[in-house]
């Protein structure tokens, strides 16, 4: 007998196109992108400054809208939804991890996490969320407020939050920007843990090779277009592909 595996996808676009503005002034910041994001694997988007990558994860997320192409949390096409329901897929299927963590500072550490549970009107799977705060060794905080922690351990509570309603994708974006290089491990290490423990899905943008590295694979923007993937990343090998861009030669400028 053979065995067959099929890789479902948790989030995709195809053939996406975004435009800012229009005429002259109008920036292409995606140019016909394709990419898939398979199920329960941890995907890190690269590339130069401007190349693209906020503006992929947002049109991925459902947070802006494409100018033409498609973009499919699962099988939903989220062109097809109206704001009302857009939200509501947000709400229930997507997680968010930000650069500036986006904490309720009057709530408690468990209060936050659970935040989006609550927000929902369910309880959600509480044995789910009680699992997930030792997965972020945050046991011992949960009745402390974001401001009685430091950077590293606030960004461990946006990613419990993040898997909190049981997402099919977490969407992160630079997340450990704002953490010095000890914190930043611990989350991106915990971020890959959250991902393969629970079999949930990330996407992370971000510009540092070294985070990258923590990723299952790499998918590389240029100018708005999908350049590369590339497998089990290193730091070393997510580094020289950066430089490859950098000594692209420039049509414009002094010469
Ligand atoms: N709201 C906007 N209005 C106009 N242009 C925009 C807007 N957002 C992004 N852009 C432009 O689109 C292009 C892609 O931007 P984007 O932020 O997606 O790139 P990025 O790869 O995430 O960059 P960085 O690494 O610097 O954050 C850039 O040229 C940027 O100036």
């Amino acid at each position: 007998m053979t065995a067959t595996t099929t890789v479902r996808t948790a989030a995709r676009v195809v053939d996406a196109v975004k435009v800012y503005g229009s005429g002259d002034t109008g920036v292409r910041a995606l140019d016909g992108v394709s990419v898939d994001f398979p199920a329960g694997r941890f995907t890190a988007i690269m590339g130069p400054s401007g190349s693209g990558k906020s503006t992929l994860m947002h049109c991925a997320a459902g947070l802006d809208s494409l100018t033409s192409g498609a973009a499919y949390i699962g099988g939903t096409d989220l062109g097809s939804l109206d704001d009302r329901r857009l939200t509501l897929l947000r709400r229930d299927r997507v997680g968010f991890v930000f650069q500036a963590f986006n904490l309720v500072p009057t709530l408690t550490v468990a209060e936050n996490i659970t935040l989006p549970l609550d927000l929902a009107g369910g309880g959600g799977d509480r044995e789910w969320v009680d699992a997930l705060v030792d997965v972020v060794g945050l046991r011992d905080r949960l009745h402390h407020r974001p401001t009685e922690l430091s950077g590293g351990q606030q960004q461990r509570v946006a990613v419990a939050r993040a898997f909190a309603g049981q997402p099919d994708v977490v969407f992160a974006d630079e997340p450990t920007g704002n953490l010095d290089s000890r914190s930043g491990e611990e989350v991106l290490g915990l971020l890959g843990r959250a991902a393969r423990q629970t079999s949930r899905t990330v996407v992370m943008v971000t510009h540092d090779p070294v985070a990258a590295a923590h990723a299952d694979e790499v998918v590389f923007l240029a100018d708005g277009r999908l350049v590369d993937r590339m497998e089990s990343p290193t730091a070393d090998k997510v580094l020289d592909r950066m430089k490859a861009f950098e000594v692209t030669p420039r049509t414009e400028g002094p010469s």
